[in-house]
């Protein structure tokens, strides 16, 4: 009879550690929603071949547990998080399927206080300072700021930055090649998430190269 090893969840310092590691990885995190079954291998790999390959799959769609468990076991040189987490149930099936980190549009007592108890990091959407302190009063210090330009963009970030100064951002909703190098050039931002790389209708080998031109201007 073997006996499992119980391992405690990590601590918020090390789920800090996690996401902290992930976005370096990351600096861009294309925000996905699967349309078509068959698209998802092609997808993750033509992200992957562009240098992107820290992703981000949404809920949005009825293919996105398929996605983050194919690709899970499919490509695990990439790192797979789940998007558009919205409640504990959601959260607990991507969990399920194998989410190697959690992201959602905003915040809510219930998700925060459940991704607490989750072994998989999470990332809060904030939109304004009072909806950082709800998380932050729990321990998070890593946030998605959604929808980054509509909530101010760069100028939002840079204000946030004086009263909470230990906090890191990855501002999605709005970003694209005009704006992306404004937006990592803040020492609060650890990456940025979008969608402006994934349209498919010129190919996958159009979103291999608007990835990898986009991380060109990175560098
Ligand atoms: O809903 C937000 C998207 O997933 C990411 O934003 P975007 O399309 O403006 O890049
Ligand atoms: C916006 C985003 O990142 C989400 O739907 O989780």
């Amino acid at each position: 009879m073997t006996h499992a090893i119980s391992r405690p969840n990590p601590t918020m310092a090390e789920k800090i550690a996690s996401i902290d590691a992930l976005c370096a990885r990351a600096r861009i995190m294309p925000v996905i929603t699967i349309a078509r079954e068959e698209d998802i291998l092609p997808l993750a790999d033509a992200l992957d071949a562009g240098g992107l390959q820290v992703l981000e799959i949404t809920l949005r769609s009825a293919h996105g547990l398929t996605a983050i468990r194919r690709l899970r076991e499919e490509r695990p040189h990439l790192c797979v998080g789940a998007g558009t987490v919205l409640d504990r149930h959601m959260l607990d099936a991507v969990e399920k399927a194998g989410a190697q980190f959690i992201v959602s549009p905003g915040s809510t007592d219930e998700l925060l206080r459940a991704a607490l108890d989750s072994p998989v990091p999470m990332l809060p959407g904030v939109s304004s300072a009072s909806d950082l302190m709800i998380g932050y009063a729990l321990g998070y210090r890593r946030f998605k700021l959604f929808p980054a330009e509509i909530c101010g963009g760069t100028a939002a970030l840079k204000a946030l930055g004086g009263p909470f100064g230990d906090v890191r951002f990855c501002p999605t909703g709005g970003v694209n090649p005009d704006n992306l190098q404004r937006y990592m050039a803040l020492a609060n931002v650890m990456c940025v998430g979008g969608s402006w790389m994934l349209d498919s209708s010129a190919g996958w080998d159009s979103v291999r190269r608007t990835s990898a031109e986009a991380l060109a201007l990175l560098n």
